[in-house]
């Protein structure tokens, strides 16, 4: 598992969204040393499978695999088992799966020894305003929602929550100091904010108690991502 990041750059991880595994290893080997880790994402997975994975990983950034898994508790240690062998450093199941299925995410982890993915709960997706959310049948607000579900996510297992930086100063008060945050809906300050709604630069989400954050489009979108990279990290001092 990925230690708790000591660097700006360290604190990145850049999402591959990709559907093109030629331009996946090329935006990784750009970012080599730039980033902590690499994001694979459904978009990547689906077009290209787990050799995406293997020949990123071969690059040697650690991969986070975003699958956000989400299905009965022994269809989801499947695939959790089938994702160990692919040596993923993060791996992501929705807390919203419940605690029956975090846990049974845990344990098929814990059957690949000490290199195990770090199982990581996504509490309310960051594309979700609260009138979205509300649609869903979710009285209370999005603050409320990630606080319950990161709860039963932490209580079931699960060793790291994902979460708007919005929510991120609330999580930290609720759950302390040991609980790693990873935090999507990063945009610096006059970015595109695209789908995403619950959103906040990359200083204010480190400020918050962010732990790593996870950025796609303003890194891969930019003439040189590298660059844009090397920027955000300079901006988190
Ligand atoms: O709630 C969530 C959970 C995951 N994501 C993922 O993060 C990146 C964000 O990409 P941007 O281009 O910076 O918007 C993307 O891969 C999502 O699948 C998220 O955005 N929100």
């Amino acid at each position: 598992m990925p230690a708790r990041p000591s660097s700006p750059a360290a604190r990145l991880i850049v999402a591959l969204d990709t559907a093109d595994l030629a331009r996946a290893t090329a935006l990784a080997r750009a970012l080599a040393g730039e980033v902590g880790l690499v994001k694979v994402g459904l978009e990547l997975f689906v077009a290209e499978g787990p050799r995406a994975v293997a020949e990123i990983a071969a690059l040697g950034a650690p991969v986070f695999l975003d699958l956000k898994l989400h299905d009965i508790p022994n269809t989801v240690a499947g695939a959790v088992r089938s994702a160990n062998a692919l040596g993923a450093a993060m791996l992501t199941v929705h807390a919203a799966g419940g605690a029956e299925m975090i846990s049974a995410a845990r344990s098929a982890a814990e059957a690949a020894g000490a290199a195990r993915p770090m199982i990581l709960a996504v509490t309310v997706l960051t594309s979700l305003g609260a009138a979205d959310l509300a649609a869903t049948g979710v009285a209370g607000g999005p603050v409320q929602q990630v606080l319950r579900l990161a709860r039963l996510a932490v209580e079931s297992g699960a060793d790291g929550i994902v979460c708007s930086p919005r929510e991120v100063a609330p999580l930290r008060d609720a759950l302390g100091p040991g609980v790693p945050l990873i935090v999507p809906g990063i945009r610096p300050a006059g970015a595109d904010a695209g789908d995403q709604k619950r959103v906040m630069t990359p200083a204010e989400a480190l400020a918050a108690g962010a732990d790593w954050l996870v950025i796609g489009r303003p890194i891969t979108g930019a003439a040189d991502p590298a660059a844009a990279a090397r920027a955000i990290a300079a901006s988190l001092g």
